[in-house]
């Protein structure tokens, strides 16, 4: 029986994580050494292309998976963002060599045997994503130790979807004193139904199932994009796949990997979403090359009855020659968006994506009317669209989940600090580009883990945006 041990303010839990803390407060366990800060001199019209980047979501969960291959893993088009920074920590510190070729190209090798012992704790405590490698890890190891996982603290998030899922898998994961310990003795499930279509899980579940040559099928499974790029990858491996992009996948795993293999994960929709919030709140015409339009499609939807014009060119495939892409041109709306009658919440996809929501509550706030946004799907990440109202977006806090945002508010500068959460930190930033006079965001750490060189994207952009220590 494992012990359920409830959650201390300083440190996550083992089976539910990220116990909150307000709004305002500094990120801790998250920071680095030296605080990086950014001034914002806001107030400015944005105009031209930005193409965007590989998202951080993706990124993650291939960097676990690299380790399910004994060849040589390249990946193209790769994310250089703080993230991937602690998780290629956390993969050299017990073995992996790894090496950036060029700016965006990632090459990974791991030992023949990994050496668990020396996982570097630190690194692995910033991100959530050291959960997935138990996923890799079980195949070849039959007892070792993860830390208990980081990541955006948004309230508890639970980690028993995971337990639920390995332990068909044969893997027992028992929490200890600050991590845990993972003990293997392997089956195959056959069948198996998720306890939550989570993302993480459901990545997770299929690194198990990569390397399980019996047959599985995963009911209840994410369909969203990080696990598709996932998949995709894994056919590279030779994984047999079928049901991407379906709640039902059947995995056909290869009890042994070692390929050479390239790859590259598709754009980043969330990306999409911080740049559309931007152009949306400046009331700018932009371009935003490379987008993963199905996968925000709902988003685009909502916008369009709003009163948001936007135009899509014609598609190309993203570089793993799976996914569409178009450039999005989002106009200029002078003023002229409507609130939305019904309330915005999101889902597991095809709803409109978790990490969209938040984008939405500034756009809200230049739109005429009062939008109701119910973010259910964490527990505490509403809260933070408070901070809003300090750069005079009108938010109304009803309860832990859902925001009233009455617009259009004529934005104001001001001086705050990134919560300890990426895409609420990442809403300041839109806020203040969009107040007229000189705003300072600082330590934004949290944003860095997630989208690269947003300063310079965004000055080429026309903003004016200094990074200083
Ligand atoms: C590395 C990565 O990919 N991170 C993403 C992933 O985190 P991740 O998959 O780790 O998200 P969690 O497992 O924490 O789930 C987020 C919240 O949704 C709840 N939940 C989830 C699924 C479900 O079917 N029912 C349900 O209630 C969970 O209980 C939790 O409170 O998905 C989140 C939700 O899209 C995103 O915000 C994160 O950016
Ligand atoms: C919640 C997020 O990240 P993580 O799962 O890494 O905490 C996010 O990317 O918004």
């Amino acid at each position: 029986m494992i012990p359920d041990v409830p959650n201390s303010d300083s440190e996550p839990g083992p089976f539910t994580e990220n116990t909150d803390t307000t709004a305002s407060s500094l990120i801790d366990l998250q920071s680095t050494s030296r605080e990086v800060h950014l001034k914002i001199e806001g107030g400015r019209r944005l105009h031209g292309e930005v193409a965007l980047k590989a998202s951080k979501n993706a990124a993650v969960a291939l960097l676990c998976a690299s380790l399910l291959n004994h060849g040589i893993t390249r990946f193209l088009n790769f994310p250089r963002i703080e993230e991937v920074t602690r998780m290629i920590e956390v993969l050299e510190s017990i073995g992996v060599k790894t090496n950036w070729r060029d700016n965006n190209t990632l090459e990974l090798h791991r030992p023949k045997k990994l050496n668990l012992q020396n996982l570097d704790e630190d690194a692995a405590r910033k991100t959530r994503s050291v959960l997935m490698l138990i996923g890799s890890l079980m195949h070849d190891h039959e007892e070792f130790e993860i830390p208990y996982a980081g990541g955006c603290k948004l309230g508890e998030r639970t980690v028993k979807p995971h337990q639920y899922a390995l332990e068909e898998f044969g893997v027992n994961i028992i929490a200890t004193d600050k991590q845990y310990t993972i003990k293997v003795d392997r089956k195959a499930p056959g069948e198996m139904t998720l306890y939550e279509s989570g993302n993480t899980v459901t990545n997770n579940t299929i690194l198990a199932a990569a390397r399980t040559a019996e047959g599985t099928f995963i009911q209840a499974a994410s369909c969203d994009y990080m696990v598709q790029d996932l998949c995709y990858f894994l056919q590279k491996l030779g994984v047999e796949i079928e049901g991407i992009g379906t709640p039902l996948l059947h995995i056909r795993g290869l009890s042994r990997i070692k390929k050479n293999v390239e790859y590259a994960p598709t754009e980043d929709p969330i990306e999409a979403m911080f740049f559309i919030s931007a152009a949306v709140t400046t009331d700018s015409e932009i371009v935003i090359k490379r987008v993963p339009f199905r996968w925000i499609s709902l988003e685009l939807m909502k916008l369009k009855k709003m009163g948001l014009r936007y135009t899509l060119s014609s598609s190309y495939k993203a570089y793993n020659g799976h996914v569409d892409l178009a450039d999005l041109t989002i106009h200029q709306h002078e003023g002229k968006l409507c609130a939305l009658p019904d309330k915005l919440h999101p889902n597991i996809w095809p709803g409109l994506n978790p990490d969209s929501l938040p984008y939405f509550v500034p756009i809200a706030g230049v739109a005429t009317g009062k939008t109701l946004i119910h973010d259910w799907i964490y527990e505490r990440r509403a809260i933070y669209y408070g901070e809003l109202s300090k750069l005079g977006i009108k938010v109304e806090l009803l309860d832990q989940h859902r925001v009233y945002v009455q617009g259009p508010s004529e934005l104001v500068k001001a001086n705050l600090s990134c919560p300890p959460a990426l895409r609420p930190a990442s809403l300041l930033l839109v806020g203040m580009l969009a107040a007229s006079g000189m705003s300072v965001l600082r330590n934004i750490y949290v944003i860095n883990r997630g989208y690269e060189d947003l300063a310079a994207r965004l000055n080429m952009l026309g903003a004016s945006v200094e990074i200083f220590s």
